[in-house]
């Protein structure tokens, strides 16, 4: 592209990633989890009172989870400090949202976008309607698996239109309750399937016992926080973590209550940022990591240790200090799945293999992750093949090039941190991290101490 000068312009869809001139030390605050914002607002409309989310994510996938809660009657207050809240958070300053339960309404329709966690947790959320409720979304939310959502309701006792059969688009005709009881469901394809039917369990007429049968599960932490964000809202939830039958877990039918939640920072999306401590050899802290959590992302801590790193947390946060060396790992990624776009790009960094196993199920996340990531570190110099389960990449000399995106948030960052150590990478469409970290590129600036518009190391 060139100006009429004919000086070459930057693409403004291909963000030049800054390279690190120097090791980072910094202290990033990142963001709320998209993973409890989203189970919040869902609990939250179920329940028998209002409740409060303190610092939610506002991201993409969370502004369509509450607009689709809007749309089937939820109100949901947002201001900016929690000083109408009469209750005992102690958040400090930041937003607040008030979300105020409603008798839930059809006919309604429902953006998904590409919202694994909106597809998932709201169509047994419409069968508490009392009207037809549509769900639509984007192209790859078609692909994505959902037929264990759609033929649990099913077998529970609702009606649904799935033209595409076991995908979007689809209706969910709310009848005002649903009978509930027990199902079986093939969840190795999505942990979300079986925390979409928990999250709405309590409110079904004989709450919901679901038995998975099939392959492995995967993200296992994920539906940890389920079961304990439900117990935090009052219900009862029997687990075989608690001596119940293996892949088991049962809702009691009940009343919700409403709460006040401070959302964690979202340690998945810490990622990146703890990860260039480990490939600029420098430092970074994440204030607020929280001292126990659910979040798939805390074993960032173990994962980075492994890859070279060491991480202390302390009362300011989570400190992850890069010791100028990136060791390979062979590790199973499948209870922190969402982690491997990220742990991939430090791997391509590293001083030896990597296998990255136990995730398969990437191949129908965003986009196919497995795919992405070989073509695209392989489209700098890199050698990563795809396995069965996951990934081998074997360090190579990385080059300049063009980081493609297919509209995935975690495909964005792996770029950035590769960008870091590789002069020369320009990621597209960098505003697809907007699914669950709009402010990526300003965090990402500010934690290198340089300027979106004229930064340190970048090339436009
Ligand atoms: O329930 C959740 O909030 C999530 C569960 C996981 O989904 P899968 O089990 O489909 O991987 C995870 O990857 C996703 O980012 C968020
Ligand atoms: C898989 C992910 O998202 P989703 O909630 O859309 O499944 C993710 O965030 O990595």
């Amino acid at each position: 592209m060139t100006e009429t000068t004919g000086r070459p312009v930057a693409d403004p869809a291909l963000w030049p990633a800054p390279l690190a001139a120097d090791p980072v030390d910094a202290t990033v605050t990142v963001p709320g989890s998209k993973s409890v914002t989203n189970r919040a607002l869902v609990l939250a409309s179920l329940a028998a009172e209002p409740g409060w989310l303190r610092r939610p994510l506002r991201s993409r996938d969370t502004l369509l989870m509450a607009s689709a809660l809007r749309t089937m009657g939820v109100e949901i207050e947002e201001t900016a400090s929690s000083s109408t809240a009469p209750v005992s958070g102690t958040a400090g300053s930041g937003e607040v949202w008030r979300v105020i339960p409603a008798g839930l309404h059809g006919p309604a329709t429902v953006d998904v976008g590409n919202a694994g966690t909106v597809m998932r947790f709201l169509p047994p959320v419409a069968t508490l309607a009392d009207g037809p409720v549509r769900f639509d979304g984007d192209p790859r939310s078609y692909e994505r698996p959902l037929h264990g959502v759609i033929d649990a309701l099913r077998a529970l006792g609702a009606r649904v239109d799935d033209d595409r059969r076991g995908a979007l688009p689809l209706t969910v005709h709310g009848a005002g309750s649903l009978e509930g009881g027990a199902v079986e469901i093939d969840a190795s394809s999505s942990s979300q399937f079986v925390s979409a039917l928990l999250l709405s369990g309590a409110r079904f007429n004989q709450g919901v016992e679901v038995r998975h049968v099939g392959g492995r599960l995967p993200s296992m932490p994920h539906i940890r926080m389920t079961v304990e964000m439900l117990r935090a809202a009052g219900a009862r939830v029997d687990t075989p973590e608690d001596g119940g039958e293996a892949d088991v877990w049962r809702v009691t039918p009940g009343a919700l209550l409403g709460r006040d939640v401070v959302v964690e920072p979202d340690l998945s999306n810490a990622q990146p940022f703890l990860a260039a401590a480990l490939v600029t050899g420098g430092r970074v802290t994440v204030p607020d990591w929280p001292r126990y959590t659910t979040q798939a992302g805390d074993a960032l801590r173990d994962i980075l240790t492994a890859m070279g790193g060491s991480c202390e947390l302390d009362e300011h946060g989570l400190t992850c200090t890069g010791s100028g060396r990136v060791r390979g790992v062979d590790i199973d990624l499948g209870e922190v799945g969402e982690l491997t776009p990220g742990i991939a790009a430090v791997a391509a960094l590293a001083d030896g293999e990597s296998v990255l196993r136990g995730v398969a199920h990437l191949r129908l996340h965003e986009t196919d992750r497995l795919a992405a990531l070989a073509q695209e570190i392989n489209g700098l110099g890199g050698d990563v093949t795809e396995t069965e389960d996951g990934l081998r990449i074997r360090p190579r000399p990385l080059h300049a090039g063009v980081f493609h995106t297919y509209d995935d948030h975690r495909l964005a960052t792996a770029g950035a941190v590769l960008g870091l150590a590789v002069d020369g990478v320009r990621v597209e469409n960098i505003a697809t991290t907007g699914k669950t970290l709009p402010d990526f590129p300003e965090l990402w600036h500010g934690m290198l101490g340089t300027s979106a518009a004229s930064p340190a190391g970048a090339r436009a």
